[in-house]
């Protein structure tokens, strides 16, 4: 078991975001984490990641418990994300960015900093030959040099995510890949999510687009007003009355109206 969300509560004042939520996650697979807008999905990502502390409950990460490391501690132990708004630095470059991205796990120090050592240097070409290999898996090999800024949408999200894999997770956490793609870019986005998974690396993914998470998901979670409707396989999920009920038929409508 890769992931387990253990009776997770988190409030924020009188709003409570999830409710005594708990999942697991085993090795190599793709987990999708559902629900309508306001569901708690981002709050539990923002709970795994430690951003926001959970008010109840535990999390274990490889058998760990995780719940009150920092952020950047939790990323070390190989636990990386992309936002649902997208949060590039527009004016560095492609590859800039995605080697901003694998500093982390470049060791630092101020004596360090100041004399630039033979191997401190062996480590900096190894993280740009490192990056330059993300990127032309997320297919943006050509255009390493381009501000992030002028890269097209789609671009810019393939780029999030070769940015959050320069840091060596071994869990991923995707929040709204598809978001604004077309259908081409969506097509693309399912076959690097598929590559990254067949790398031995576990996805947690957030997504609204219905076809791309039935297509793509191994198992589902779907949340509503902070609680767990259904947990399975995507057929499970799609024949769920209750999920039916509370989501999927609701999205219907909405590509109908
Ligand atoms: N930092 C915060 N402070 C106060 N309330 C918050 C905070 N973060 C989230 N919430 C509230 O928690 C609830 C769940 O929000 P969350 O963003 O997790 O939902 P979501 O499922 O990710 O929604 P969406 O699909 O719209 O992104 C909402 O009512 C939201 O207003």
């Amino acid at each position: 078991m890769v992931l387990e969300v253990k009776n997770i509560t988190k409030r924020f004042g009188g709003i409570t975001a999830l409710k005594n939520i708990s999942f697991t996650i085993q090795q190599g697979e793709i987990y999708g984490l559902i629900g309508p807008n306001g569901a708690g999905k981002t709050t539990m990502f923002n709970c795994i990641t430690n951003i926001v502390e959970p008010t109840e409950g535990e999390i274990f990460f490889n058998g760990e418990k995780i719940t009150k490391l920092k952020p950047y501690k939790i990323t070390e132990k190989g636990i990386c994300r992309t936002y649902q708004n997208i949060r590039l630095f527009p004016q560095m470059t492609a590859l800039q960015n995605v080697m901003v991205g694998g500093h982390s796990r470049i060791s630092a120090g101020v004596f360090r900093s100041v004399i630039r050592t033979k191997s401190q240097k062996q480590e900096e070409k190894l993280l740009k030959e490192k990056s330059e290999e993300l990127l032309e898996l997320v297919g943006l090999g050509q255009l390493k040099d381009q501000f992030a800024e002028n890269l097209a949408y789609g671009q810019q999200r393939r780029l999030e995510i070769a940015r959050a894999l320069a840091s060596n997770p071994t869990l991923l956490l995707l929040d709204e890949p598809a978001a604004g793609m077309n259908e081409t870019e969506t097509d693309n986005l399912f076959d690097l999510i598929k590559k990254i998974q067949s790398m031995g690396i576990t996805v947690l993914i957030i997504e609204h687009d219905m076809s791309l998470v039935m297509r793509l998901c191994d198992r589902i979670t779907v949340l509503n007003f902070g609680e767990k409707l259904a947990e399975g396989t995507p057929d499970e999920i799609q024949n769920n009355e209750a999920v039916i009920e509370a989501y999927l038929g609701k999205e219907e409508e909405e590509t109908i109206a």
